[in-house]
């Protein structure tokens, strides 16, 4: 019997609860098994990170009818019932009584076939609440759905009805000034994350997303079920953009308002595909006219090797993925490895080199001329490092694995990168069960972790050397904190400069700082 792609999505976000993997690589597992077309993988992926990002939401949704305890419902009847309120939310190219007869039929498929009538019961009472009105105002009666463009934009011309489901669009402007190679700071400038000069929703403003080409959009509901947005500013940001209540209680206080709800909307969205042309082997502009032989469309970013695709492409399909012509990489991530200032020939450390983006991103500005020692602490993904460098064309990269509590590799570097592991805050987007696994009580221990990484790889610098911390995160406490807590320690060490890209302009949020030792 053949498997649908709402059975792939029950099964996909079954593991994914059980922490059996993160959900990109277990869709990707499963539809490497499934024979299913096109249109129902994309679908398979829209529903798993659809239900995933937004379950906060959802649940706000489902609680008025569900008069259960919540342990009284069976794990996987949860799945069937935040799978059919996500539908009727979230995606306007599927019919509401397809949304509710077909996630139905999915209860005997998940061992759960008492429980028909149960969910066939909720989901009925949630396609009465969700109405086919659209705001651009929050409201206790308004789940925050997407956004639409407000001026004609390149990156929404001819997507037709889909650009209304919440999360098809991807929420990408290359705006002006919008954290790129030209925008690297004085230590006393990080930029403000608060939104300045942008219009945002507060009330009556609309939201605009990116450089200002965007209106969050919400979408209204028969009667209130949420907290109400002005009196409880956080309680709505964690109900209506979905976030665990302890992350919007920390941004409102640092953001506000109106930059959480820009927030909210981006990371909400499914993050736009980005790649760095690979400088050994072509010029931006020669891998765009090959694109353009093929009728892709690529729009250049500020760094010069990073194009960003406005439309959904499998990624293997692109031309010149064998030949190693291309990295998927963000383009705040290309920021960092530039950021080093590495030349031909240099002997360079990559403290935390796993999967390797930053690492073939170095070697690449080393014209493929010098030498990499690429550590980490997980063999497998040590693995990819190797996979990567000999997909573009790398040479010069040696990988050595770490215990994870030792010392990195002796001898002296010219420079260091040390991208370290961290909350994720700042690719919230990207992996959308972040948000929820992520836990307040772990921030120490990262932190402790960071700042142990940044001291055993300044000290392998030589003086005069440079070495850059960076993180995915926007939390300052690992980012900002931990420089100034290192620089306090060891006098040798002076910021030189450091940047935050502040997710949606135009890409990941996440931050760099570069130190240099002194001569
Ligand atoms: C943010 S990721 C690095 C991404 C990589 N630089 C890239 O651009 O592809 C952080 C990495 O640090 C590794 N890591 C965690 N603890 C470590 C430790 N104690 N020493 C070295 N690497 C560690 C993780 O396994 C993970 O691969």
């Amino acid at each position: 019997m053949t498997i649908t792609a709402r059975q792939v999505a029950a099964d996909v976000l079954n593991r994914s609860r059980s922490r059996d993997g993160f959900a990109a690589e277990l869709i990707d597992d499963v539809l490497s098994k499934a024979s299913l077309t096109a249109q129902d993988r994309r679908f398979v992926t829209q529903l798993v990170f659809g239900v995933i990002r937004r379950s906060g939401t959802l649940d706000a949704i489902l609680k008025p009818f569900i008069h259960l305890p919540f342990h009284a419902v069976q794990p996987r009847v949860w799945d069937l019932l935040r799978l059919g309120a996500f539908q009727l939310t979230f995606l306007t190219h599927v019919p509401k009584h397809a949304a509710v007869n077909e996630t139905v039929e999915l209860a005997p498929y998940v061992g759960a076939l008492k429980a028909k009538g149960f969910v066939n019961g909720v989901l009925r009472r949630v396609s009465e609440l969700v109405t086919d009105d659209f705001t651009d105002k929050p409201g206790a009666d308004a789940v925050a759905f997407g956004w639409e463009p407000t001026f004609p934009s390149p990156f929404f011309s001819g997507r037709g009805e889909q650009a209304r489901d919440a999360g098809l669009s991807p929420p990408s402007f290359l705006g002006k000034g919008a954290g790129g190679l030209g925008s690297e700071n004085n230590p006393s400038q990080t930029p403000p994350l608060n939104g300045e000069g942008l219009k945002t929703v507060d009330g009556s403003r609309p939201c605009f997303l990116g450089e200002g080409l965007g209106r969050g959009s919400y979408r209204r509901l028969a009667r209130p079920v949420l907290p109400d947005p002005v009196a409880d500013p956080t309680g709505y940001f964690a109900a209506a953009f979905s976030f665990p209540q302890w992350l919007a209680n920390r941004w409102i206080e640092r953001y506000g308002p109106a930059e959480c709800t820009r927030l909210g909307f981006w990371f909400n969205a499914p993050p736009p595909l980005w790649i760095r042309v690979n400088k050994l082997n072509a010029s931006r502009e020669s891998y765009r006219v090959q694109l353009a032989g093929q009728t892709i469309e690529a729009e250049p970013g500020t760094h010069p090797q990073s194009l960003l695709f406005p439309e959904h492409h499998a990624i293997r399909d692109l031309p010149g993925f064998a030949a190693g012509d291309f990295a998927v990489q963000d383009h705040s991530s290309m920021l960092v490895a530039s950021a080093l200032g590495v030349k031909s020939g240099m002997r360079v450390l990559d403290a935390c080199a796993a999967p390797g983006g930053k690492t073939t991103h170095l070697m690449e500005l080393m014209d493929n001329r010098g030498h990499i020692t690429a550590c980490d602490i997980e063999a497998k993904r040590l693995q990819t490092v190797t996979t990567l460098c000999q997909r573009l064309g790398i040479q010069g990269v040696e990988t050595v694995l770490l215990k994870e509590d030792g010392e990195l590799p002796p001898g002296l570097f010219d420079a260091a990168l040390v991208d370290v592991p961290c909350s994720n805050t700042g690719v919230l987007g990207r992996r959308p069960e972040v948000r929820w696994r992520l836990k307040p009580n772990e921030f120490e221990h990262l932190i402790r972790l960071q700042t142990r990484l940044l001291i055993l790889a300044a000290e392998r610098v030589k003086p005069g050397g440079a070495v850059v911390y960076s993180t995915c995160s926007i939390e300052p406490d690992e980012n900002e904190g931990v420089v100034r807590a290192v620089c306090r320690g060891m006098r040798s060490l002076a910021l030189e400069a450091e940047h935050t890209s502040v997710p949606g302009r135009p890409s990941d949020g996440g931050y760099w700082a570069r130190l240099r030792k002194a001569k």
